[in-house]
């Protein structure tokens, strides 16, 4: 059984991951967490979502505040909180101004739930996964990112369009950088086991009009709608699921990564990972030339602006010392 929090559950994505961890039988308290001034709204989403539980059989608790003391006694602890972009902006735009509220939020888990497992999801999520795992001060294997395991999910809906098949035939991964310089992994890509270069008679995959799809998904939607809601939602639950169930799946999140299985090291990025009760662990593979030199830029451009990031942070806090 799991106490689940999510830190920004008056937000879009907060509040449908809420919802949708619910569901799950293991988890047995859902506590919603917000800024201080949030009471009356969280009050509400409480409310609303008992009435959902109590319609759909659901025994999960419901508990909400803005006290950090509510962190206490979470096994999971999801971070949502922080600005969204606008569609005429990169997630990168978001970095400074989201590192501040990441980093406030990470003290506060690491002092108050340092055991738990803590998911970010606030953009630039590579960035904020390595400004969590600095300042809750946590083990590397208890501190991932959301990453691109949405990125994986959407060319996998691309892929199943593609050959008319159901998406649990289709079978791949992105990595690298949840953003422009992601790395779709060809290589690892399968529909029903058969590896898509070994596919006979079947009209040329558009590999590069599928990835910049990929790519262009979160804006496309944030401008028709203003939000993407129900696939970061559903990402983040089924992240959840595999670690309230230890269920030992292998997915694609961002993870801080060792030279000796990656080649490079100090970041956190997305790689293949194993993900358990235990924590996520991340799983060295071989690539093919293109997409270790791909890899190699996105590492390289998540480290510089993650430098930048922390420097600042730094900056900051001896000037306010
Ligand atoms: N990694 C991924 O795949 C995805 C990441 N995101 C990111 O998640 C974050 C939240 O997105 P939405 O829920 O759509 O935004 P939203 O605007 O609906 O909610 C933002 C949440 O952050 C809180 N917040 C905002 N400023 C704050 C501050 N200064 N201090 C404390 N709390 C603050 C708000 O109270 C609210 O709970 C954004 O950074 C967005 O880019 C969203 C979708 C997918
Ligand atoms: O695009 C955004 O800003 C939100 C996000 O990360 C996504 O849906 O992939």
């Amino acid at each position: 059984m799991a106490k689940v929090t999510i830190i920004g559950a008056t937000g879009q994505v907060g509040s449908y991951a809420a919802h949708a961890v619910s569901q799950f039988p293991h988890v047995q308290e859902m506590c919603l967490y917000g800024r201080p001034g949030n009471e009356q709204f969280l009050d509400g989403l409480a409310h609303d979502m008992m009435d959902s539980f109590a319609a759909r059989g659901t025994n999960t608790r419901v508990t909400f505040g803005t006290n950090p003391k509510e962190l206490r006694g979470s096994d999971i602890v999801v971070l949502t909180s922080g600005v969204p972009r606008r569609s005429d902006q990169t997630r990168l735009d978001l970095a400074l101004q989201n590192a501040k509220i990441v980093r406030h939020y990470a003290e506060q888990v690491g002092r108050m739930a340092p055991d738990s497992i803590l998911l970010v999801v606030t953009n630039p999520v590579d960035i904020m996964t390595t400004v969590a795992l600095k300042y809750s001060g946590m083990m590397p294997h208890r501190v991932f990112g959301l990453g691109t395991h949405l990125d994986s999910m959407r060319l996998k809906a691309c892929l199943a369009e593609f050959f008319n098949v159901h998406v649990s035939e289709v079978h791949t991964r992105i990595i690298g950088e949840h953003g422009d310089t992601m790395v779709p992994m060809w290589s690892a890509t399968t529909i029903g086991g058969i590896q898509i270069d070994n596919m006979i008679g079947i009209a040329k995959l558009p590999r590069e009009e599928m990835i910049e799809r990929v790519k262009n998904s979160g804006s496309y939607i944030i401008k028709a709608k203003g939000a993407t809601v129900f696939g970061p939602g559903d990402a983040i639950a089924t992240l959840i699921r595999t670690i309230v169930e230890d269920e030992n799946r292998m997915l694609t999140v961002s993870t801080q990564i060792r030279r000796e299985i990656f080649g490079h090291e100090g970041v956190c990025i997305s790689v293949p990972a194993r993900i358990t009760r235990g924590g996520v662990f991340p799983i060295g593979v071989r690539l093919s030339i293109t997409e270790t030199a791909m890899f190699g830029e996105s590492v390289k451009l998540i480290k510089d602006m993650t430098e930048k990031v922390c420097a600042a942070l730094d900056a900051e806090s001896q000037e306010s010392e």
